[in-house]
């Protein structure tokens, strides 16, 4: 078991943000220098076409638009030529870091360019384009009944399956209280630093940002998120996500 910091402390720092949350700065970070390796495309995915945009550029409208979120902290890749042309890399709530080697490394890059100690760090990935602002006003409500932080997640509909080794299935996963963890994903940016480092350093697979603060002994809430939410990993999710996006826009142009 890996050592944890004690969830008294852990929980007992969370408390503390709750006393300001009201007034505590909430900085969204944009994890966005990935390159997008299962999509199999040309250019990394975020910067692939999405109906009027590109995918990055329909998840820095929703952010960049919600009145909640004090500023946005975009993490690039070093060898990115696309990000500077976006319409929104000048938008003046917006900042970039350089990202890491891997999607934490490039959240901590984030993290770091926070000075506020009392701000929130709402996290979310650059390739999930068909976040509602609803979902973030759920996530940012719940630090009443979360002070130690929330995700945004979905519950498992279907019968879950592992695989064996040969293709077939190895044994049914019982799907009872599984959930999908979608992002946003909300902590106190100081806390959620130290727990990330914390974790990377001793080796911990950190692939959300709940699995760093879930390994030092705090229990993130589970906050009910918007199925279509979805990450653009694989190409028919491309697809999907438009179709989404297009349905959106075909009920607001209905209801005018
Ligand atoms: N070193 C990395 C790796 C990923 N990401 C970002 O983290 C988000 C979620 O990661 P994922 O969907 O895995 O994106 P990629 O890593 O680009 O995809 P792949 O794993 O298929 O290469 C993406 O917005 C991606 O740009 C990042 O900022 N820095
Ligand atoms: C953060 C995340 O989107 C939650 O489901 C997911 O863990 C990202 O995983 P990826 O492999 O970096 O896309």
């Amino acid at each position: 078991m890996m050592s944890k910091v004690s969830s008294s402390n852990a929980q007992m720092n969370s408390t503390n943000s709750l006393s300001n949350a009201d007034s505590a700065p909430v900085i969204a970070i944009v994890p966005a220098a990935g390159i997008g390796s299962r999509m199999g495309a040309t250019l990394p995915k975020q910067y692939l076409p999405l109906g009027e945009q590109c995918i990055l550029g329909h998840t820095l409208d929703c952010l960049l638009s919600h009145p909640a979120l004090d500023s946005v902290i975009v993490a690039i890749s070093a060898d990115d030529t696309w990000f500077a042309d976006l319409p929104q890399a000048r938008h003046p709530k917006l900042a970039t870091v350089l990202g890491g080697k891997e999607r934490a490394d490039s959240v901590l890059a984030a993290l770091s360019a926070i000075k506020e100690t009392n701000a929130w760090a709402l996290v979310h990935d650059a390739a999930r384009p068909c976040l509602r602002a609803e979902d973030i006003d759920a996530l940012l409500a719940s630090r009443g009944q979360f002070p130690q932080g929330a995700i945004l997640a979905s519950p498992v509909r279907d019968t879950m399956k592992r695989a064996g080794a040969d293709g077939t299935i190895a044994n049914t996963v019982c799907r009872e209280a599984l959930w999908h963890a979608l992002t946003p994903q909300l902590f106190p940016a100081s806390q959620l630093q130290q727990y990330l480092t914390s974790a990377l350093a001793a080796g911990v697979a950190v692939t959300d940002e709940a699995s760093a603060m879930e390994w030092a002994g705090v229990a993130p809430g589970l906050v009910p998120g918007s199925a279509d939410n979805i990450k653009v990993t694989h190409p028919d999710d491309l697809r999907l996500a438009a179709l989404f996006l297009a349905a959106r826009r075909a009920a607001c142009e209905d209801s005018r």
